[in-house]
Formats: C-alpha cells, structure tokens, sequence
C-alpha cells in the first residue's frame, strides 16, 4: 500500500519536538563545519531548523562547545525554541549525539535530523510521526536498503536508553540502538508526495556545489 503525505499543518500536536545533529566534525568537509556551510546565501543548519519549524516549536540541536556559538550565530532568528544540547565528550559518535539531544527533549516524540539535510521535508516527518505513534520509532529504509536513522521519528525516553545502552557497546552504530527499541519500518518507494530530495545529505564541498543548483 502506498504512503500518501498530507500537506502538513504548522503542528498543533504538542508530543513532537525535534533534535538536529551537528556535533560531528565534517571531515569530509575540507575546511569548515558544513552545519555552517551556506547553501545557496543560508547555513544548511538553518534550513533544516526552518523546515523542521514547519511541524514541531521545539528544537533542540546538539553540538560540541567549540559550536555553540557559531551554530547559535547561525540560528539567531529562528522561528522555534532553540535549546543546544552540548556533547559531554566530543567525537563520539551520532549515537552519542542523538542520546545528549534527547535527553534535553521535553517532547514525547522527537524528529531527529542530521544538520546536512537541508532539503528535509516536513511532509515526511508528519507521516513518521503518525507512524511512529504507539511505537518507539519510525525510521525508512531507502531503496539501498540502507535504514536512514539521522532523518527519523522516536519515541524520545525509549531512544535515549536505547543509545545509553549502545554508547558503552562493542557495536555502537545508530542501526544497533534501533535493535533495542520497536520501530516501525516505512519503505522509500512506497513513499508519496515528498521531495525527492528529503534524505539528500551534503558531507562534501562538491555535493554542496551540486545542491546549489537544485535549491528554489
Ligand atoms: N554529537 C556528535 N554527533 C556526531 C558525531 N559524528 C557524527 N555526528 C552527527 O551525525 C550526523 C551524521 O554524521 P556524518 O554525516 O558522518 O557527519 P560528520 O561525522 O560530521 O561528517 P564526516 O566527518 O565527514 O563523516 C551529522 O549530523 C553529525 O553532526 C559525533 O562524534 N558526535
């Protein structure tokens, strides 16, 4: 059965907040942090916050403290409540990114985004909320086959246990705390009315040259 994504509302649904992941080190990037990096005249950090404002007020971004002020610098004006997230202990990987945003969600729910997704669409991050619903999570695996856990929906306290658990782990990949919770799984193809452009990730210098030929 096809997914059919509603033009989404401004959410009125006060469970769902949000975590953009920024805390990495870009170093496919060359020089520079690509949160930070201007897609078209805006940081890709804004334009993920700016789409994600479109379904949720509550944004908490996580980073490291040499970040926070550039990464603040980058949202000032951002329509929704930021809140950072600062890493306790750098460089430990998105597992460890995810669990430090979420553990400063107050939302039931939170919409986790990786800060060089700039053409998230909040469409999609409707329909894995709804989804997500009466579950732990919703994530999409892509036509890889490839599950695209830093573009996700999860139920915030069973999440952050699960990465709790993970961060200490022998395996500590993103794919090993989703394991531990009960997630539901929408498939890529069966997708409708999102931009194709959604799980589009900008980790290089010529990605990013690339995109800015496809931004409206
Ligand atoms: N807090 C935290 N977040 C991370 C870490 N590593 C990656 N991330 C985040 O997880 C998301 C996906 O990671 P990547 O796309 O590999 O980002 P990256 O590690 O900065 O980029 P590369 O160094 O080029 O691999 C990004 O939003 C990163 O900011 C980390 O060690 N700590």
């Amino acid at each position: 059965m096809a997914l059919v994504a509603h033009s989404p509302p401004v959410s009125a649904d006060r469970s769902l907040g949000a975590v953009v992941l920024a805390g990495g080190y870009s170093r496919r990037f060359d020089d520079g942090d690509k949160a930070l990096a201007e897609l078209e005249g805006t940081p890709m950090i804004r334009r993920v916050v700016d789409r994600i404002g479109a379904v949720t007020d509550d944004v908490v971004v996580n980073c490291r403290s040499d970040q926070r002020d550039s990464v603040e610098g980058a949202l000032s004006g951002a329509d929704a409540t930021i809140r950072f997230a600062i890493d306790p202990v750098p460089d430990r990987g998105p597992v460890a990114g995810i669990h430090a945003g979420l553990e400063e969600c107050e939302r039931e729910y939170a919409a986790v985004v990786a800060c060089d997704m700039p053409f998230v669409d909040p469409a999609l991050i409707e329909t894995l909320f709804d989804r997500a619903r009466e579950r732990d999570g919703a994530v999409v695996e892509l036509e890889s086959g490839w599950l695209q856990t830093t573009q996700a929906v999860y139920r915030t306290a069973a999440m952050a246990r699960a990465c709790a658990e993970t961060m200490g782990a022998e395996d500590n990949r993103v794919l090993a705390a989703l394991e531990k919770i009960d997630c539901v799984t929408l498939y890529e193809r069966a997708l409708e009315g999102i931009d194709q452009r959604t799980f589009e990730s900008i980790d290089t210098r010529e990605s990013l040259r690339a995109a800015e030929k496809r931004v409206e």
